[in-house]
């Protein structure tokens, strides 16, 4: 990857079925060497996207690069994407799936599919038609980082690991990420594995990007605060994201605008309290970090364009994007 481009672009990405949009004006950057969680509702759009990117699908608007680069169809040496089902030769040994992969890839490193097995509980002779889920979900991953990739894109990966795989393969992701600069997509429910091991977000919701960046600064973006009904109304100069009203007041998400009245009192929120509060505020405007933003449609990604978004005091807070 050079380093003037981002892992992954999206300029005004759209994906058209019979049935209507999956995917529409979905524009983001994901910077090299990041660990990207990628999370929305059912339905959202993520796999169409993770199948735009691995170069599975066509684009029906807008594009989508890598490091630079339109994905070549049907894949390339350079991106190693785990589908939801896990497409595996039922009656290949654990073995032969390697040996396979060694075959189809030349930057192969037996190495690391094998330290990515060592600590399962089936023998590399077991034929892959007679292992679990779980089991199954380790033998793809040791073929997507057998392969050596820029980018891993993983959809769902963890639904079928125990927690002990999970953590395991978890901290191999991230081992990979900081000795190699592996970029990781990754989609998934679960909030507290992502947190675990993720350092930046794309948020979609009906087919668009709500959130996008690295994952502390859209934390540091938004305040979750508690206090008096009565003083709702100082709120108004803010973005609110989602307000509840319960027994100790009234409790609110909101991106500050200067600062709050001493009547609201809070912090940062948790992650899942971010996501929660999206998800069930979906026309919130959007927001991308500067890292996460992308020029203008119609303009072209330079390298002169990369160096002018680098953060300065006023690039350097997140930005609304309204629609
Ligand atoms: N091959 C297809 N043909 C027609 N419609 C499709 C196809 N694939 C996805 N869709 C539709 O596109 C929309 C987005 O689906 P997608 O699978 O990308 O969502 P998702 O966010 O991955 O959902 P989930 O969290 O349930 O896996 C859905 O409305 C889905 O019905």
């Amino acid at each position: 990857m050079t380093e003037q481009h981002p892992a992954v672009a999206a300029y005004g990405l759209g994906k058209h079925y019979r049935r209507g949009w999956a995917l529409r004006n979905c524009s983001f950057r994901l910077p090299a060497g990041r660990i990207c969680a990628l999370v929305g509702p059912n339905g959202a759009g993520k796999s169409t996207l993770m199948g735009l990117a691995a170069g599975l699908q066509s684009a029906s608007e807008g594009r989508i690069e890598l490091a630079g680069r339109a994905p070549r169809p049907g894949g390339s040496p350079e991106v190693a994407f785990v589908a939801q089902d896990k497409p595996l030769y039922p009656g290949f040994t654990v073995a032969e799936t390697l040996r396979l992969g060694r075959e189809l890839n030349p930057g192969w490193d037996q190495g690391t599919a094998e330290e990515v097995l060592a600590e399962a509980t089936f023998p590399l002779t077991a034929k892959v038609g007679s292992l679990s889920g779980g089991q199954r979900t380790r033998v793809s991953l040791a073929l997507a980082l057998g392969k050596r990739p820029d980018l891993l894109i993983l959809d769902e990966p963890m639904a079928d690991l125990d927690p002990l795989a999970r953590h395991q393969l978890m901290g191999r992701l991230m081992a990979e990420a900081a000795e190699r600069g592996l970029t990781v997509l990754m989609s998934s429910h679960v909030v507290a594995e992502l947190q675990e091991a993720c350092d930046y977000l794309v948020l979609l919701a009906g087919g668009r990007v709500r959130l996008a960046g690295d994952i502390e600064e859209l934390l540091a973006a938004h305040r979750l605060v508690i206090g008096p009904q009565s003083a709702a109304a100082s709120l108004a100069g803010h973005q609110l994201v989602e307000s509840r009203v319960n027994g100790r007041g009234l409790t609110a998400l909101l991106r500050p605008r200067g600062e709050l009245d001493d009547y609201w009192e809070g912090g940062e929120p948790t992650l899942e309290e971010l996501l929660l509060a999206h998800l069930r505020a979906p026309d919130t405007p959007a927001l991308l970090t500067w890292e996460a933003q992308v020029p203008e449609a119609g303009e072209e990604l330079l390298p002169d364009l990369l160096r002018v978004q680098q953060p300065t005091d006023e690039t350097a807070r997140p930005t609304e994007v309204t629609e």
